[in-house]
């Protein structure tokens, strides 16, 4: 499972978490404006914007599974497994393929906007980008400061949904996931009162009863709720640090610990990192299960006019600072 979600505050942020119970090599990946893109149907893009995100780098090719590029627009794919459905070439249409979206568009839109008009034309492709890599079953979410929306590529098209919470996990269909929120509107940061029955002496022996009934499990339709509520409610100030800092612990709402979701054969799914982008000042900030401390890649200090990609292999385990 995984969890995208966007913040504001003085600046935008957009970042996610991906769990998975094993990492293909991730790495912190600036793709620099003349980073020629080869697509398959569509011809090359030889420059574009710069792009600072999440991928999995081979054959020379950024496979990005979050990004925002220098305009702040930001793209997350997540798993939507069984419902995710990619064609055929169409003539007429833009025939991108599923692991060439992220640079697509990022490549081009500078705003939601921008990204809605191309999506007008969009044909997501089943051509895989390896025998070794096969198609991976994502949908996606795409926010700049302004708005976001969900796309996804399902059976009967190309759907695109205006989210206004900024969340998006995995299964259902994102407009079922909407609809049930529905179900929790009662719950409250506030104390609740008893509204059960006046016949009865009920009080809120604690703090935190507001929101009793939020979900708290790791499915998605649960994680999708839980997030919805601690963004929608989350309060922070503004500088870069309490920002930062407020995102990692909305996203630590949805965190998950290892043995908590078996996936068979004594494998668990874990949270392998969390990031959180400034997509304003193009600072991609990421935590791993194995460490803590955040650690930073800023686009701005790598030759964005370059060619070549720049990667940061992640730092992993634990960094502990003595204090005696
Ligand atoms: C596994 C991840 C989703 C995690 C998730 O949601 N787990 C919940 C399981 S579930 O919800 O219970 O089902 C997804 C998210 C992004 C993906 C990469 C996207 C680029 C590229 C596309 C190519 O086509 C295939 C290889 C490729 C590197 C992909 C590998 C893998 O697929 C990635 C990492």
């Amino acid at each position: 499972m995984c969890t995208a979600a966007t913040y504001r505050t003085k600046d935008f942020y957009f970042g996610r978490t991906l769990d998975y119970e094993f990492s293909y090599g991730d790495e912190v990946t600036v793709t620099p404006r003349n980073f020629s893109f080869s697509f398959r149907n569509m011809g090359l893009m030889e420059s574009h914007y710069a792009m600072i995100g999440m991928a999995h780098v081979t054959e020379g090719y950024p496979l990005y599974y979050d990004a925002v590029n220098e305009k702040g627009l930001g793209m997350a794919g997540l798993n939507f497994v069984g419902n995710a459905a990619y064609k055929e070439e169409e003539p007429d249409k833009d025939n991108v393929a599923q692991f060439e979206f992220i640079p697509w568009i990022l490549g081009q839109c500078a705003t939601v906007q921008e990204a809605k008009a191309l999506l007008k034309r969009i044909n997501l492709v089943k051509t895989p980008f390896s025998k070794e890599l096969p198609l991976a079953q994502l949908h996606w979410m795409m926010a700049d400061c302004e708005e976001a929306i969900t796309v996804e590529s399902v059976k009967d098209g190309i759907k695109v949904y205006s989210n206004p919470v900024g969340v998006l996990t995995n299964n259902p269909p994102f407009d079922e996931q909407m609809f049930q929120l529905n179900q929790y509107m009662h719950i409250s940061p506030k104390a609740p009162e008893n509204l059960f029955s006046d016949k009865l002496p009920l009080y809120a022996y604690s703090r935190g009863m507001g929101a009793l009934g939020l979900p708290g499990d790791l499915s998605s339709q649960s994680r999708f709720v839980r997030a919805a509520f601690v963004k929608m409610n989350s309060v922070s100030g503004d500088s870069e640090a309490e920002s930062v800092s407020q995102f990692f612990h909305i996203l630590g709402a949805v965190d998950q610990q290892r043995g908590c979701c078996e996936v068979g054969d004594g494998q668990y799914e874990v949270t392998l990192y969390t990031s959180c982008c400034n997509a304003d000042k193009g600072i991609y900030y990421y935590t791993t299960y194995e460490n803590h401390q955040i650690t930073a890649v800023n686009l701005y200090k790598e030759r964005l006019d370059g060619t070549q990609l720049v990667r940061y292999p992640l730092i992993q385990g634990e960094q502990i600072k003595m204090q005696n």
